[in-house]
């Protein structure tokens, strides 16, 4: 293969069900993760940046893991941010790690310290536009002796916290859901904090937007993870991978759309399921470019 930027079907662009945004689903594989970061980085401010003269704000859900923090990396030195009105954009998270405000592992802290962070303080973001998940209030040592059920409760007090902040701010859209949700994968196949058969894939009620997610596989073991019917009402579902690690998983979402073993292969968005990964992550499939 060469070192270009391949484009796997099409999408039209409509409104469907579920079946169909799963078969309209569009694959753009890039040379190189560096690549990678900044097309993702580049395309998530061009379609802030159109939305915006559309409608009148813009929700967005940002990612946690390596390569979801390497793109707000790359869009914290992306000049189209200049184009951006940000004050009428809102950011979001599609997962997080229940542990302390603090925490390294935190997806919102190392959002922040990426990119959000900055936007604020050189005045372009307010910060009640960054919408974090809850943090655990109770120090570590505390969370390690908690019964499960203890848990469970503080996890699904939280997630109906930020159930209800979305609820409220999404009311008086048009439409009352995500503008655009960014995601990450797992070589297990996740996404978001939804894992392979666990409880969490088992919401589907679409106004439960928020699950609490405890014994996760991955550590930490207590999470919180937008649900599937609500990942599934936003318009542009994004998913982002990269690296040989990646490679099975995404083989297998693609080939097996709707498969319990590999949570990812549910992605799909309203408008248009866009899965961009570089070339090691599509090695898996090569053979469709052979
Ligand atoms: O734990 C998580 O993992 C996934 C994938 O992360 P990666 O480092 O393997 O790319 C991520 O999308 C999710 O937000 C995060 O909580």
């Amino acid at each position: 293969m060469s070192d270009s930027t391949f484009y796997i079907n099409t999408t039209d662009d409509d409104e469907g069900d579920l079946k169909n945004a799963l078969a309209r689903r569009e694959m753009v594989i890039y040379p190189t993760k560096k690549i990678l970061v900044t097309a993702v980085a580049t395309r998530l401010l061009l379609k802030i940046s159109d939305l915006l003269t559309k409608q009148e704000r813009v929700d967005v859900a940002l990612t946690g893991g390596g390569t979801g923090i390497d793109v707000l990396r790359a869009a914290s030195e992306n000049t189209a941010q200049g184009i951006i009105e940000f004050p009428r954009v809102h950011f979001w998270f599609g997962d997080e790690r229940f542990v302390q405000k603090d925490s390294d592992d935190r997806n919102a802290k190392q959002a922040r310290e990426a990119w959000l962070d900055s936007l604020v303080r050189n005045g372009l973001l307010p910060e009640e536009n960054i919408h974090e998940m809850p943090a655990d209030t109770r120090t570590r040592q505390e969370a390690d002796v908690a019964p499960a059920r203890t848990n469970d409760e503080i996890l699904d007090a939280a997630a109906q916290t930020y159930n209800d902040e979305l609820r409220e701010a999404l009311a008086g859209k048009d439409n009352p859901v995500l503008d655009i949700a960014l995601f990450g994968v797992g070589p297990d196949g996740h996404f978001a904090s939804l894992f392979p058969h666990h409880h969490a894939m088992q919401v589907h009620d679409p106004d439960v937007r928020v699950t609490g997610v405890s014994h996760s596989p991955k550590m930490p073991p207590l999470r919180l993870s937008l649900t599937l019917p609500f990942i599934q009402s936003t318009r542009y579902v994004w998913m982002v991978a990269s690296g040989l690690t990646k490679a099975d998983a995404v083989h297998s979402a693609i080939d097996h759309p709707g498969d319990p073993d590999i949570p990812s292969s549910f992605a799909a968005g309203r408008h248009q399921t866009l899965w961009m990964i570089d070339r090691e992550a599509f090695s898996s499939q090569q053979h469709l470019l052979d």
